[in-house]
């Protein structure tokens, strides 16, 4: 069974630069290969959806996300599916794929494999 990682950008996928800022530039595959720690999980799959602080994601952007999420759901194969998204509008975008999804929900919430390397 796999997991997912959609990544949409924020400063979990930025680098620094002294002229502009955090700017996102890293891809999700960067960050899994970042955190040895997911070797011990279940295989991984990264989908690029987009690199942007997560202010600058248009509701088009939340739409093809949801549409994304549902897609990535009807795969069997799967066992989770994680979105990476910076935390300006982190809660605004769950929100938001929450109210559009209309998918089947996880019957359980775990927290291992990592995942307090990740909120790190
Ligand atoms: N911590 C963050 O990711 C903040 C960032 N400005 C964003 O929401 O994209």
């Amino acid at each position: 069974m796999t997991v997912a990682i959609i990544s949409t950008g924020g400063t979990i996928s930025s680098i620094s630069d002294e002229g502009t800022g955090a700017t996102p530039e890293l891809e999700g595959s960067y960050l899994v290969d970042s955190l040895p720690v997911l070797d011990r999980g279940p295989p991984i799959e990264t989908c690029e959806f987009a690199n942007v602080p997560s202010a600058y994601l248009t509701i088009e952007q939340m739409s093809s996300l949801t549409e994304v999420v549902q897609e990535y759901s009807r795969n069997d194969d799967l066992t989770g599916i994680v979105v990476t998204v910076g935390t300006d509008v982190l809660e605004e975008v769950a929100y938001f794929v929450d109210l559009c999804y209309g998918g089947p929900t996880p019957d359980e919430y775990r927290d291992d494999c990592g995942s307090r390397e990740l909120r790190a």
